[in-house]
């Protein structure tokens, strides 16, 4: 069964789905190929303008790295691998020439929330929880989404999602301008609400301004950055608290 979902809507831009329910739309490499498709769809296409990603389901969003995949990753080395492989597709997303969404659905978990962090908006459902728990699990963002976010959100806002680590609610993460919506309707009318004057704008518009964050996000070497927070997090992976963390989650379920 296919993990993802690529569909180009008529309203002109491409919706992304986890369809991993079962796994919580857990990222696995599937995943990673099949988002790097649609980044590269998005941009290829002359008559699409933005790029919305989301979860199926309502229960989560993204669960963060698949678990039941990476927990054989036991060096530093072989997660690097994992973690740089990632963060390529995170950096193209970020830096994608057309506007993007994360329609937060459910609940977003560690890897989750760098996902949504490199898309320009997060659109998040009433009542779901998002975290970047990867401190209680004692590794820090490996797919360089805390330095994307460090770019996003004033330093004290993000400094304090990453530090305390904690699944916050959308209200709150609202208030950190984290999330810039919150809906309660169906999810895709909510995102088609969201993005009606944009979409009615000309593609070229739509590019050339994004080019002023692309091209402000190279001035301050955000790849470099994100490589260098890899790098730091493939350390920490090979821990024995980092292992142990990942056992009992496994284990429990
Ligand atoms: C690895 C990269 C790293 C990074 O660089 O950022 C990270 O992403 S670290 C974060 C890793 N993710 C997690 O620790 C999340 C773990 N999941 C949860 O905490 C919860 O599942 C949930 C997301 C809060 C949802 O809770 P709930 O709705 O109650 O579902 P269950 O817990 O019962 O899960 C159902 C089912 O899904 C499996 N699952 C969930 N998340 C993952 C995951 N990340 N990887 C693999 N499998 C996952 C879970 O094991 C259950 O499976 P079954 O028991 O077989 O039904």
């Amino acid at each position: 069964m296919l993990e993802f979902l690529i569909e180009k809507k008529d309203k002109g831009y491409i919706l992304f789905t986890i369809t991993r329910n079962e796994k919580r739309n857990a990222i696995n490499y599937e995943v990673m190929e099949g988002l790097q498709k649609a980044i590269n769809e998005t941009a290829g296409a002359p008559d699409v303008k933005a790029l919305v990603i989301t979860g199926e389901g309502e229960r989560a969003f993204c669960s963060g790295g698949d678990l039941s995949v990476f927990h054989s990753l036991s060096t530093k080395d072989e997660a690097y691998t994992m973690l740089s492989k990632m963060a390529d597709i995170l950096y193209s997303l970020t830096t994608l020439s057309k506007p993007t969404v994360a329609l937060v659905n459910g609940t977003a978990i560690g890897g989750g929330c760098e996902l949504a962090s490199a898309c320009d908006f997060r659109l998040g459902r009433q009542g779901i929880k998002a975290g970047f728990v990867q401190g209680k699990q004692a590794i820090t963002t490996g797919w360089g989404g805390g330095s994307i976010l460090a770019e996003k959100l004033p330093q004290h806002a993000a400094m304090k999602l990453l530090m305390e680590a904690e699944p916050q609610t959308v209200e709150y993460l609202f208030d950190l301008d984290f999330f810039h919506g919150i809906y309660e309707e169906e999810s895709l009318s909510a995102c088609e609400a969201f993005l009606d004057k944009t979409l009615a704008c000309d593609v070229n518009v739509l590019e050339s301004y994004k080019k002023i964050w692309i091209n402000k996000w190279a001035a301050v070497n955000l790849r470099e950055r994100m490589e260098e927070e890899v790098k730091k997090c493939a350390v920490l992976w090979e821990s024995d608290a980092h292992h142990q963390y990942v056992k009992t989650f496994l284990n429990k379920n």
